[in-house]
């Protein structure tokens, strides 16, 4: 069966449908050059009503294995892949990405050029486009014709914390479950709450400390939750990765702005400015914080991108309010950022080190 994958600009790609075939996608198209890490990718919500084209040639190979799912429900408009493996060989593997991509009604394309899909992208910059069964005739109608998806809501948690283990309360924007395990591994409980959450409910676990979880879309689109964000940052030590690194930086006064094209890849050089270590990052993002915005603000640069100079960290001197654009917890990706939650873990511990900060 026949899949047509139309840009914006009117440039169109012709390929064979795999995944949940009879299914349409439209949003913004980013790609992704991770060469491992698919199914990870298509369950990170930050993808929500995004595109998704993978420039590693061969998509598919080893499967599916149902523990390193970043959510239960998948957000992601459409899959574009070269070649999807004809088989999957993993010991962990319970299930082809064909069929996981089904069972979750998410549309994949296959037989594309996606390198040169991804030139084409970096020349024209980030755009929507439409993955459909038939050849689009009127795009704007096409694209409003298709539904938006949405994050599966949250429940409340009730349980309290019943150790004297450090308690890291996540504001959920669209969290990774990776987050929840690179805290839990470290020797912390963690409580995962609502977005919507009020300082009120928050207080009542008893937080040693606050993360504000990746997520999807604008940043500028989160603008309420500033007041929030301010009133933990004067109460409890906090961190933010991704979107919650951008809301750390609206909320003292930073702006954002979009990328021409995102960074979706597994090996994005950042520098950390205070010892000059050079790390490999999993980074996830089409936004970024503007440096120019942060001369007028109390906040410090921590990390810089080195393929393009963007911000990548972010702290409030004499506070332990520390952020970063980029995904520590990994999965998909190479974990050595992962000093960040030791850090902000060491933080917890010795408030003196806060004083003089
Ligand atoms: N992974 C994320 O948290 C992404 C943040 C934001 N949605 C961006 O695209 O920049």
């Amino acid at each position: 069966m026949q899949k047509y994958l139309t840009l914006a600009d009117g440039t169109q790609w012709i390929g064979t449908a795999f995944g949940d075939r009879s299914m349409t996608g439209a949003g913004q198209i980013v790609f992704n050059t991770g060469m491992t890490g698919y199914q990870e990718t298509v369950t990170d919500p930050s993808y929500l009503n995004q595109l998704i084209a993978f420039t590693y040639p061969l998509i598919g190979n080893y499967g599916i294995d149902p523990t390193v799912n970043q959510a239960t429900t998948l957000g992601t408009q459409a899959v574009i892949v070269h070649e999807l493996a004809d088989f999957s060989d993993h010991y962990t593997s319970r299930q082809t990405f064909d069929n996981f991509l089904a069972t979750h009604h998410v549309p994949g394309i296959q037989g594309i050029d996606t390198r040169e899909l991804t030139i084409h992208l970096r020349q024209t910059g980030t755009q929507a486009a439409i993955l459909s069964n038939q050849p689009v005739i009127d795009f704007g109608a096409t694209l409003a014709q298709i539904p938006l998806k949405q994050l599966a809501a949250q429940a409340l948690p009730t349980a309290l914390p019943t150790t004297q283990q450090p308690h890291i309360v996540i504001i959920d924007f669209g969290e990774k479950a990776a987050i929840t395990q690179a805290l839990q591994a470290r020797g912390c409980q963690v409580t995962v709450v609502p977005a919507t959450s009020r300082f009120n409910l928050i207080q009542a676990y008893h937080p040693t400390g606050i993360l504000l979880s990746n997520g999807p879309g604008n940043p500028n689109d989160y603008q309420a939750v500033s007041p929030l964000i301010r009133q933990l940052a004067a109460t409890y030590p906090l961190a933010g990765i991704c979107l919650g690194h951008q809301l750390i930086a609206q909320a003292f006064g930073a702006t954002t702005y979009q990328l021409p094209f995102g960074h979706h890849g597994l090996n994005h050089p950042v520098q950390l400015t205070a010892t000059g270590q050079v790390i490999m990052t999993s980074q996830n993002h089409d936004f970024a914080v503007d440096p120019q915005s942060i001369q007028h603000t109390p906040l410090q640069i921590t990390a810089i991108e080195l393929n393009d100079g963007s911000v990548e960290g972010l702290r409030l001197p004499g506070q332990t309010v520390m952020s970063v654009q980029f995904h520590p917890e990994a999965h998909p990706g190479p974990a050595e950022a992962g000093q960040f939650f030791d850090h902000f873990i060491q933080q917890l511990n010795q408030p003196e080190v806060l004083a003089n900060a």
